[in-house]
């Protein structure tokens, strides 16, 4: 029979997850990692009522916060919504040297009394710094796993010698690199980059032996469909959906996106046809 702990993981993790075992979820932490001006395009999603209540009339599987700004929008979502709260970060406007650290801001026990469903922390591996993040991610899963509850990591690799080594962090070699290094450490869902490739991405989700890997959403593309296609061929490679941020909150009208966003993530529906059904071409 299986323990208590592992049953609460498996349901928490539905609570993202659909039966295709894919899952849309909307990040919300920039405010904080990029500072406001991230919401300067669409200014009124500043403010985390207005856009939470948005992603969740569109029918999005789930949403990634800090603990302050969970609190702000929590009663925008639906019951069957998944809150994933993300309890380490940083700011832009510590010294560059320490911008290859993320820190605790929040602990395990505010993100339950949140009604969170699943815990998240960044790792920045190969950071100078990587020696703390992976005893703060430690600390963070084995609590949270204690209790029941998932764990997400951002599986991030930055930092000199991978630049020095492999030229850039989005080399399908590091950043499977990264998810491997998440699932050994105990991830229970992976957060990460593009690899440039449905065939490399392939191998990321290969190296995470079964541990759902979600793209991260990166920059806000001019063209929405241009999104949809990168979303699909995540879809195509493996992946288990996304969890995008300013591809959501800096379009000026966020719910037909993220319908066609669904369709791409949950139907497998051609980019351009699902833009077309909702009007976004
Ligand atoms: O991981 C984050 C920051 O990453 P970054 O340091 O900007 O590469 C988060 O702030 C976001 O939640 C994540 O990037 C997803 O949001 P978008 O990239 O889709 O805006």
């Amino acid at each position: 029979m299986d323990a208590y702990q592992s049953v609460g993981i498996r349901r928490r993790l539905r609570r993202f997850f659909r039966r295709d075992g894919r899952a849309l979820i909307f990040a919300m932490d920039h405010g904080f990692e990029h500072g406001p001006t991230d919401f300067e395009e669409h200014w009124e999603h500043v403010n985390p009522r207005i856009i939470t209540r948005k992603v969740v009339r569109a029918g999005i599987d789930g949403v990634m916060m800090l603990p302050g700004v969970a609190r702000l929008a929590v009663d925008e979502l639906k019951p069957d919504t998944g809150l994933m709260i993300k309890l380490t970060s940083k700011t832009n406007l510590r010294p560059k040297d320490d911008q290859l650290l993320q820190s605790q801001l929040g602990y395990v026990e505010d993100a339950i009394k949140l009604g969170a469903d699943a815990i998240a922390a960044t790792v920045y591996w190969g950071s100078p710094q990587e020696d703390l993040m992976m005893r703060q991610f430690a600390e963070i899963a084995s609590y949270a796993h204690d209790l029941g509850f998932p764990v997400v990591q951002f599986a991030y690799p930055r930092g000199p010698y991978i630049n020095e080594k492999y030229g850039k962090k989005e080399d399908y070699r590091v950043v499977m690199y990264g998810a491997r290094a998440a699932v050994e450490s105990g991830a229970d869902m992976i957060k990460t980059y593009w690899t440039g490739s449905r065939e490399t991405f392939a191998k990321v989700v290969d190296a995470a032996a079964g541990v759902p890997v979600l793209l991260s959403g990166g920059a806000k593309t001019d063209n929405p469909v241009d999104f949809l296609k990168l979303v699909w061929e995540v879809i195509e490679a493996g992946g288990s959906g996304a969890v995008v941020g300013r591809n959501i909150f800096q379009r000026e009208n966020p719910e037909p996106f993220i319908k066609a966003l669904l369709k791409v993530v949950h139907r497998n529906e051609d980019p351009e046809e699902a833009a077309k059904a909702e009007g976004l071409l």
